[in-house]
């Protein structure tokens, strides 16, 4: 058997914004999905444990599937299933699609701006090609994963499948992923994140999304973000990048995917941290903290407020 592990992910400045090529900051998050594959008799088998699903199907069948046929729950995953098998038949000259079991399971609470989906997509794609032993490299991953998101999404960006493929802290700029600059990462490097999950999302990234891209004001609002990251790309002081994620948050709040707990907890990270705000598509879900030395009070907003779970961020390679 194999096992393959994949992060999720944070965005720290730009989420949203990011959809219509304006940029974006983000970093992999060590809170793991993970992928254990291994030969099966005659079916593929797809053990969705966090779903409490499991989806066979012979081998002849499945480059026929019809994604829109199935429920919003599983489409990320077979539409990865679908893509990756297609993928490696016609550029990586699979010749037989010998049957296999795959478990997948994660850490990543579902639908809470972590990047679940990306980082199921990504486990997926990265446990059949490894079964079948044909290598893709990150480019080849990020953009397979990225087309199994916009297909199901209906609209995305590469930030998600990128960070999440790559490790560390990357940066979007005109949709291309880029590595942070060394300056900025380092200082980056210093800072510590809470990652606070909120609460349950009743909507989805698609929906989330699509009504962003609708709103009347969206380039102006979009423009401000942008600015935004001009400015953390000068930034070398925590106080000051704190007060460019509030602006973030306030930003993303005129689309109406901020929710009444999401302001909050930014306001906790205001008063009690440097800075706070939501991360990932929002409509619930979580949100970010840059924390100060001393979390007493902090924590005990938090637990006043009654969120969810809260996790140390650590970055993961
Ligand atoms: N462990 C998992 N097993 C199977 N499917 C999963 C799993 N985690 C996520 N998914 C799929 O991804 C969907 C959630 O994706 P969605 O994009 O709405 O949220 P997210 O990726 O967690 O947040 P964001 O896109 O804001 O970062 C789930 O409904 C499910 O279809
Ligand atoms: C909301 C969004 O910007 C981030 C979701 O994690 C969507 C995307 O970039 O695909
Ligand atoms: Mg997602």
């Amino acid at each position: 058997m194999n096992t393959i592990k994949t992060p999720s992910k944070i965005i720290l400045f730009g989420e949203h914004a990011v959809v219509d090529g304006y940029p974006a900051i983000s970093m992999a998050l060590d809170l793991k999905t993970t992928g254990e594959i291994e030969e099966n008799f005659d079916t593929i088998s797809i053990d969705l444990v966090d779903l409490n699903e499991i989806f066979e199907i012979t081998p002849e069948l499945i480059k026929n599937l019809e994604i829109s046929n199935f429920s919003p729950a599983l489409k990320y995953v077979i539409c990865a299933v679908k893509s990756v098998i297609f993928y490696l038949s016609e550029f990586k000259n699979l010749k037989e699609i010998k049957p296999f079991k795959l478990k997948l399971y994660s850490e990543i609470p579902l639908s809470c701006g972590l990047g679940s989906s990306a980082s199921v997509v990504v486990t997926v794609i990265r446990s059949i090609s490894n079964f079948y032993g044909i290598e893709l490299d990150n480019d080849e991953t990020i953009n397979l994963a990225y087309s199994v998101e916009k297909e199901v999404q209906g609209r995305a960006s590469v930030t998600d499948t990128a960070t999440i493929s790559l490790g560390g802290m990357i940066e979007i700029i005109n949709g291309k992923y880029k590595p942070m600059p060394k300056d900025l990462e380092e200082f980056i490097k210093t800072c510590k994140f809470l990652v606070v999950n909120v609460e349950e999302r009743t909507r989805k990234t698609a929906e989330l999304v699509h009504d962003v891209s609708k709103h009347p004001e969206k380039e102006q609002i979009f423009e401000e973000i942008g600015k935004i990251i001009q400015n953390v790309r000068q930034v070398t002081d925590k106080a000051e990048l704190g007060k460019l994620m509030n602006e973030n948050h306030e930003l993303l709040k005129k689309f109406g995917i901020s929710t009444e707990k999401l302001d909050l907890v930014a306001k906790a990270g205001q008063k009690y941290a440097y800075g706070g705000k939501l991360t990932g598509a929002g409509g619930g879900g979580s949100a970010i903290i840059l924390l100060k030395e001393d979390r007493e009070e902090l924590l005990k907003e938090l637990k006043k407020i009654g969120v969810i779970g809260i996790y140390e961020c650590k970055m993961a390679n």
